[in-house]
């Protein structure tokens, strides 16, 4: 897909990665602060808190106490258990930062066993937290941050799976993820298209074909329809995730 050829930006290793998305994410967080007075920030699960949680700057004029701390996804599961995407990344990442816990949306863990009504709820929280904006009528979270399975799926939006037309909801459920756990909420496309940034993190070669066949071969994957309508795309790889492309990617500089 050549929005994404022009939004693929590769580093040496997954600590430049995350040294690259903390550079950026003070940016982000700067100009949002200015604009509107806070800062919407959604993370994913997998691997993407320890990739920021490992490369924390030792100094950094980021305001933390103006963050609104989301997730893109959730597993229905209880907040401690060790599937849930918020348990991870509050070790990896949250308890490292001074993040108040009243200012992280997480999964209500008294709707865990009924995942529409998680989804209701988390919708609402969603809304609440990242207002519509700029004749956008979804949620706009400033810096969406995803990951990406080597099928290309990424939140809890699979390949071929009806979620991926959803329209009229920002948060939706999940019962039958191939990824386990199989019970989910996940954003949702309209959410995902009118973010303010959108920005992949793929380390590991286990992502390298599916990198390629998005990029080279313009494959249309879920990870392929991010494609933020008044936003900016980034794909940040590390050395294996970029090793089979056979395009060029850019050089990532602020
Ligand atoms: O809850 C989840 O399972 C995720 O949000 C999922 O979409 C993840 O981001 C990708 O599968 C990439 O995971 P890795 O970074 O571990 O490869």
């Amino acid at each position: 897909m050549s929005h994404i050829r022009n939004a693929a930006y590769s580093f040496e290793s997954v600590a430049a990665v995350g040294a690259g998305l903390w550079t950026l994410l003070e940016r982000l967080s700067a100009e949002a602060i200015a604009a509107r007075g806070f800062f919407v920030v959604a993370l994913s699960g997998g691997s993407l808190p320890a990739t920021l949680g490992d490369s924390l700057p030792a100094e950094t004029t980021i305001d933390f106490s103006k963050w609104r701390v989301l997730y893109a996804d959730e597993r229905c599961v209880a907040l401690d258990h060790a599937d849930s995407n918020h348990g991870a990344a509050k070790k990896a990442l949250l308890d490292k930062l001074p993040v108040e816990p009243a200012v992280v949306a997480t999964i209500n863990p008294a709707l865990i066993r009924n995942p529409q009504a998680a989804a209701s709820y988390y919708q609402a929280r969603l809304t609440a937290l990242a207002p519509a904006a700029d004749g956008i009528s979804s949620p706009r979270i400033d810096a969406l941050l995803l990951g990406m399975g080597p099928d290309g799926h990424t939140c809890s939006l699979f390949p071929g799976h009806a979620l991926l037309d959803v329209k009229e909801r920002s948060v939706v459920h999940i019962t039958d993820s191939p990824k386990p756990p199989s019970t989910r909420i996940t954003f949702t496309f309209p959410v995902l298209n009118a973010a303010r940034n959108a920005i992949f993190v793929c380390t590991g070669d286990n992502k390298a074909d599916m990198i390629h066949r998005i990029i080279d071969l313009e494959e249309d994957v879920p990870s392929a329809r991010v494609k933020p309508t008044l936003g900016k795309l980034y794909w940040f790889l590390d050395a294996p995730a970029a090793s089979k492309l056979t395009l060029p990617t850019l050089t990532f500089k602020l």
